[in-house]
């Protein structure tokens, strides 16, 4: 039995059993902990009554409020709290995790660890926007960095499949509402910084801040903080790491740990001739195209050699590395040999740097067909348009998750930044027509969705998938 005592050791009083908790009074059960928090849109202490009505025995706030007919724990930071109290509920974790931020690239990270971790021969798991994979196959988790509940659930759940091993996403919003608090880390990394989430940060330094939380609040004395040494935030990473007595391992064209000496692109892959501490690798072949890749595979390869893992198990795992879902997927060719490639990228940078990678792969025209999410960043929406025309020879501008907004007024935004493009608002229509029109040497990408398999229109999920509607429509032209 866990008493609420067991889940705050400061109270003076608890000797109340507690058989679950949560922050959502409509999943409040008998026996409950309510956390009622104040958030964005409501504030969880207006819930109270209900989450006692429903069976709640204890209310964790920050007070300011009555509460009638259950305890009533008052913290200064209910949210980190919370997650100290989830973890102590569900109290075990397993032995090594790693927990990776940036804007873009993290999912990529967290698979490729947990990828090269398994070939090792370790039970491994990583958690993040896919889910959390395990040796059991995958457990949903809602969201990027799930609630601190969700996330020690899983953990727990990780451990009694025999998990050792655990890569996380650090989500600037998960950071921000201390969801990782509980979280015993192993090492931290930090991925790369540009634009994203101006709805939710008020300003560019703001995001920063919260990301920084992974150098400044997580570290033990010596903890490897695995650095990007190739983006402009570098610095201000390393100074956090430093500064919290972390010990930097620093990736990439200017790594000083693990560098890279010369990339060779391939038809499928890319030859990697790499240093790790000054002993040079013998050159090999990743199996997956794209500078961005290659970066995110030697972010998991330094975190892997940062925690321990010898150099010929690490590469053994970088030469078997499958792609990850929605990230640069080749969903399939046309008769005539074009290519159609389904990806994630929802940034300015992410766009990018995507198109920048298909583009040697393409001799004819490279095409791209996006949108921007409704509800999100709206700030992006002219800057990817601009990129978009910038990088791409047809640029087709449909629907991503429009949600609460005027899917229009979204396109339009990214249309004044690309004039010549074309706008084909239905996703499906927009897909079908372009496949229709690829020629010999031509590419397609459609970006945004990745892994996605709804529409968000309003407060409904239409079901839809980029790779099945593309694969339909190639079945299509090849018919
Ligand atoms: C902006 C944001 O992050 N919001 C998250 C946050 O909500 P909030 O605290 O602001 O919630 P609120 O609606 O104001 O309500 C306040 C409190 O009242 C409670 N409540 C509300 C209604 C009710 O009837 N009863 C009740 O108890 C809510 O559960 C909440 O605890 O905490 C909630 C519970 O954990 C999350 O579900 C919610 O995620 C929303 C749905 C969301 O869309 N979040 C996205 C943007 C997000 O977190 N994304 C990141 C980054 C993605 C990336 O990688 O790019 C992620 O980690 O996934
Ligand atoms: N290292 C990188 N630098 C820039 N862009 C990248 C990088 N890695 C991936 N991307 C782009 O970002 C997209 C999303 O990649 P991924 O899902 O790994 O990122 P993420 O950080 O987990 O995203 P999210 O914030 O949605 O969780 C990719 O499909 C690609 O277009
Ligand atoms: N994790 C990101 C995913 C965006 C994906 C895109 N399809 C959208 O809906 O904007 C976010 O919530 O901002
Ligand atoms: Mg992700």
């Amino acid at each position: 039995m866990t008493s609420l005592k067991d889940l705050f050791p400061l109270i003076e009083q608890g000797d109340i059993e507690i058989k679950g908790m949560t922050a959502d009074s409509r999943r409040v059960a008998p026996g409950y902990l309510f956390a009622a928090l104040k958030g964005t849109v409501s504030d969880g202490r207006d819930y109270i009554p209900q989450a006692i009505e429903k069976g709640a025995v204890a209310v964790l706030s920050e007070g300011g409020v009555d509460v009638a007919g259950a305890a009533h724990v008052i913290a200064d930071e209910p949210r980190r709290a919370l997650a100290l109290a989830a973890k102590r509920f569900h109290a075990a974790q397993p032995k090594t995790i790693a927990a990776v931020t940036g804007t873009n690239g993290k999912s990529s990270t967290v698979d490729f660890c947990r990828q090269i971790w398994a070939n090792a021969g370790l039970s491994a798991a990583s958690m993040g926007t896919l889910g959390a994979i395990g040796p059991k196959g995958k457990i949903d988790v809602g969201h990027t960095t799930p609630d601190p509940v969700t996330i020690h659930e899983t953990l727990y759940e990780l451990v009694g499949q025999g998990v050792s091993h655990c890569a996380m996403e650090a989500s600037s919003h998960g950071l921000e509402q201390h969801r990782l608090d509980g979280v015993d880390l192993s090492a931290v990394a930090f991925l790369n910084f540009t634009q994203d989430h101006l709805d939710y940060h008020a300003t560019m330094e703001e995001y920063l801040d919260a990301k920084l939380r992974l150098f400044r609040d997580f570290g033990g004395q010596g903890m490897p903080a695995i650095v990007n040494a190739d983006s402009d935030h570098r610095d201000v990473f390393e100074k956090a790491a430093t500064d919290h007595g972390l010990q930097v391992v620093s990736f990439g064209w200017r790594g000083e740990d693990l560098w890279i000496d010369e990339i060779m692109p391939r038809a499928t892959g890319q030859v990697l001739n790499l240093f790790w501490r000054d002993v040079e690798w013998k050159p090999f072949e990743l199996p997956l195209i794209g500078e961005f890749q290659a970066l995110n595979a030697l972010a998991a390869a330094a975190i892997c050699l940062s925690l321990g893992m010898e150099p010929e198990q690490v590469v053994d795992g970088l030469m078997k590395l499958k792609p990850v879902k929605g990230r640069l997927e080749l969903v399939g060719k046309t008769e005539a040999g074009a290519g159609v490639f389904v990806d994630y990228a929802h940034t300015p940078d992410g766009l990018d740097v995507l198109l920048r990678a298909v583009r040697p792969h393409t001799a004819g025209r490279l095409k791209v067909i996006f949108g921007c999410g409704g509800d999100r960043d709206a700030k992006k929406r002219p800057l990817m348009g601009e990129i978009a025309a910038r990088q791409a020879d047809d640029v087709i501008v449909t629907d991503d998750n429009p949600r609460s907004e005027d899917p229009d007024q979204i396109r339009h935004a990214i249309l004044e930044a690309a004039p010549d493009a074309r706008e084909i608002g239905d996703r499906g229509e927009a897909i079908r027509t372009v496949i229709a029109e690829l020629q010999k040497g031509d590419t397609l990408v459609i970006a945004g969705k990745g892994h996605e398999t709804g529409q968000v229109i309003g407060a409904d999920v239409i079901p839809f998938s980029d790779q099945e509607t593309a694969l339909d429509a190639l079945k299509g032209v090849a018919g």
